[in-house]
């Protein structure tokens, strides 16, 4: 344990229980477990090129070079396998009977060749011998029927059964690529490698919505290429067949066999015409229910604005701080889920695959009758052998073409498909190694104690620290103000404050042990805070407020409580719905479903924010970045009533004090904090008390304060609202 705090206790970086930093490609990369697989190997080398130090972009199609090949070998290796066991787990028979259609399918052709080769040789002979025995051609014609419906039949049974293994594994997929989204952390995400492995990976899960779809090739469309395979195979043995024997002559008539023929003949047609009743009615069915498409409008809306919150870079500090991943990736799946079971695209699927059996089926039955005249001209030996010999041929060349192209898909489909095992293997950034790793724990009834020494931070990608030699020391319970000019690092001091972003140097303790010792999610959970660019969603109330505190939002008193308590409750007593009036984000995204949104205005907005913070009555340190920017003169002395004194809460009878910082440039509010920080070109230059720092003869706060004081028409407005003595106005 000794030797544990020995080395947590040294302020470098190498030091403080974090792999060591390395340079890749200009960037700096840490050692992370993923970085050593050979999966990620094989998908960093193939991004490698002669002609360029900088790696591929996502996306780029790789070379067919040795090395190449090699790297895709070693993909399709470790990771095919696997992906197959997924699909395979979903849907165990589905997907072997997948890979049986698929198989069967490819022998079709040579089928379909054989069979027509088989009628045309029979016209001939019978123009030949002019005979008038139709039974044998009716038994051929009959044949070639009872294979075109088999044929349609195991297309229909195949697309359906492919339609539910493709949404399965697609919905599976794009969670666990969602999961991996939610779960990585701000440092993560800057990182550009990880920003290619994860582009790739989205790729491949686009990949999933249908064949080649993107011009890129799911594994369930590599699964197709056994059909193109097995086509290949056939022809060639119908190819080699040939030059060995010709078709073999049928005997027999059967009257029956005639009427069949008429049968086969005409129920293309009955079928399209059950088809177009049945179509119409679905239709007019649909039109009748305009509740259930609201119910899919608004179920589509969720699911988008689910996968919006989990991939947008907008929400990500809200949804790591407030722990939302959960929530959002439930959300998700269970609109998702509520979507694809719903009745209308069931119909749909039905309705498609009678049509399509319906018009190919016709089709293909009036071609072969177009191809009988053309057998009626010629009385010469072995015409179907010819045509077939020729078709087979053709078509032969024609998949073989196909099959190059495909192969050249798959080929690319291997890279994104080894991103995407690279990504599932992703993990947080800041996250300390287990045996490393200490429980955050309230040290006092009072809030966190906070030390920090010399510390520095640069932005991932930046070459230098936007802050530097910051010294910060607030005790449990005090309320902090911090105060500077634009693009001074207030906020960037609170991202790193709130572990959203880890440090280069220096020293940060939380309750006397370092901060990189706790899980981020562990102290997120232990904190609140309002951000300068706070989320705005487009939800409920009920949702934008209760995320502050997911497991409490379905609690009608928490979350009016919250309400209360960031000055909400008028707000709430305006709406129609209540806590489920659905909140306009202004960004106008809507499916038609939900069009009675109400629209807030900046400081409503900012009441709804700052009421989420205060979902979380159990944190231990609140941080409000500019939460007072949009309020009036009135309400931001309010607030900062309700810091100062609202943040006490009292649990099962216990009360607890808070710490709080908040950042403002309204200066009105900040003498009565406990303490003032100062910040300047990235680092605190003043940090005191209002009375310390206004004595000093050379003090910049005093300055910003004097200039702020200057236009008091701000602090009048307070005066005349509260009754509050203004602060002197020279020093
Ligand atoms: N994500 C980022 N990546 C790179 N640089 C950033 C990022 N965010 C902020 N910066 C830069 O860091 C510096 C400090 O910005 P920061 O937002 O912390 O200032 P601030 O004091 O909060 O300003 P304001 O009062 O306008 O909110 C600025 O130069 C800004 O351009």
């Amino acid at each position: 344990m000794a030797k544990r705090k020995d080395k947590y206790s040294n302020s470098t970086t190498q030091e403080n229980g974090h792999a060591p930093k390395q340079e890749v490609n200009g960037t700096s990369h840490k050692q992370y477990p993923h970085r050593n697989s050979p999966i990620f190997k094989a998908w960093s080398g193939s991004r490698l090129t002669r002609s360029s130090a900088d790696p591929l972009l996502p996306g780029s199609q790789r070379d067919f070079t040795l090395a190449n090949i090699f790297h895709a070998f070693q993909i399709v290796r470790l990771c095919l396998w696997d992906m197959f066991l997924l699909m395979w787990r979903l849907h165990p028979t589905r997907t072997t009977l997948l890979l049986f259609f698929n198989i069967i399918r490819g022998v079709f052709p040579a089928v379909r060749g054989y069979s027509r080769a088989r009628i045309l040789d029979e016209v001939q002979h019978l123009f030949a011998t002019e005979s008038l025995a139709f039974g044998q051609l009716g038994k051929l014609l009959l044949t070639d029927g009872i294979r075109m419906f088999a044929e349609k039949l195991v297309h229909v049974f195949s697309t359906h059964n492919e339609d539910v293994v493709q949404q399965t594994t697609r919905f599976h997929v794009e969670y666990l690529q969602m999961q991996v989204r939610l779960r990585l952390d701000m440092p993560a995400l800057c990182d550009p490698e990880v920003r290619d492995i994860l582009a790739e990976a989205d790729m491949f899960v686009r990949s999933f919505s249908g064949m080649g779809s993107f011009m890129l090739l799911s594994p369930l469309d590599m699964i197709r290429m056994f059909t193109t395979v097995a086509e290949i195979l056939s022809q060639l043995f119908v190819l080699w067949s040939m030059s060995l024997s010709s078709a073999r002559a049928f005997q027999s008539s059967q009257h029956w066999t005639e009427i069949m023929i008429l049968a086969m003949a005409v129920f293309p047609t009955v079928l399209n015409y059950v088809h177009s009743k049945f179509f119409a009615f679905s239709n007019q069915d649909r039109w009748s229910h305009s509740l259930e498409e609201a119910e899919g409008s608004r179920l589509e809306e969720r699911h988008e604005r689910m996968r919006n919150m989990a991939y947008s870079e907008r929400y990500k500090r809200e949804v790591l701080l407030f722990g939302m991943g959960d929530w959002i990736l439930e959300s998700w799946a269970e609109a998702k889920r509520a979507l694809a079971i719903r009745p209308t695209s069931i119909m749909d699927s039905t309705t498609t695959a009678a049509q399509s059996f319906a018009q190919s089926t016709s089709l293909e039955f009036f071609s072969l009758m177009q191809t009988l005249p053309l057998a009626l001209q010629f009385s010469t030996a072995s015409l179907g052998a010819v045509t077939m010999y020729r078709t087979a041929a053709e078509m032969l060349l024609q998949t073989i073409s196909e099959f190059k192209t495909s192969l050249r898909l798959f080929y690319q489909g291997i890279f994104l498909l080894g991103a995407f095992h690279v990504a599932l293997s992703l993990e947080p950034m800041l996250s300390p190694p287990q045996e490393d790793r200490i429980e955050y724990t309230s040290d006092s009834d009072n809030g966190m104690k906070i030390d920090i020494k010399e510390l520095s931070f640069t932005y991932p990608g930046k070459s230098t620290p936007t802050l530097h030699n910051v010294n910060f020391k607030v005790n449990p319970g005090e309320v902090v103000a911090i105060v500077g000019c634009n693009g001074s690092g207030k906020s960037t001091f609170l991202n790193v404050l709130l572990r959203l972003y880890d440090f280069d140097d220096g020293s940060f303790r939380i309750n006397n042990i370092d901060v990189r010792r706790y899980a981020a999610e562990d102290l997120h959970s232990n904190t609140s805070a309002v951000f300068q660019e706070f989320s705005q969603f487009n939800a409920t109330l009920r949702e934008n407020v209760g995320v502050g505190m997911i497991k409490d939002m379905d609690s009608d008193l928490a979350v009016r409580e919250a309400l209360q308590a960031g000055g909400g409750g008028k707000l709430l007593d305006a709406l129609p719905n209540g806590l489920d009036s659905v909140l306009d984000d202004g960004f106008g995204f809507t499916f038609g479903a939900s069009l009675d949104r109400r629209s807030l205005s900046g400081g409503e907005w900012q009441r709804v924010a700052i009421s989420r913070a205060f979902m979380r009555p159990h944190a231990d340190l609140y941080v409000f970045d500019e939460a007072n920017s949009a309020l009036d003169a009135a309400a931001q002395n309010e607030l900062f009533e309700r810091i100062t004194n609202g943040c006490v809460s009292t649990i099962n009878g216990h009360t607890r004090k808070k710490t709080v910082i908040y950042v403002t440039h309204r200066l009105s509010t900040v003498r009565r904090a406990d303490k003032i920080a100062m910040f300047e070109n990235g680092t605190i230059t003043e940090f005191g008390t209002h009375a310390e720092l206004v004595s000093r003869p050379q003090s910049s706060y005093k300055n910003l304060y004097k200039a702020f004081m200057s236009d008091s028409s701000d602090w009048a407005l307070v005066e005349r609202a509260h009754s509050i003595s203004p602060p002197p106005q020279s020093f």
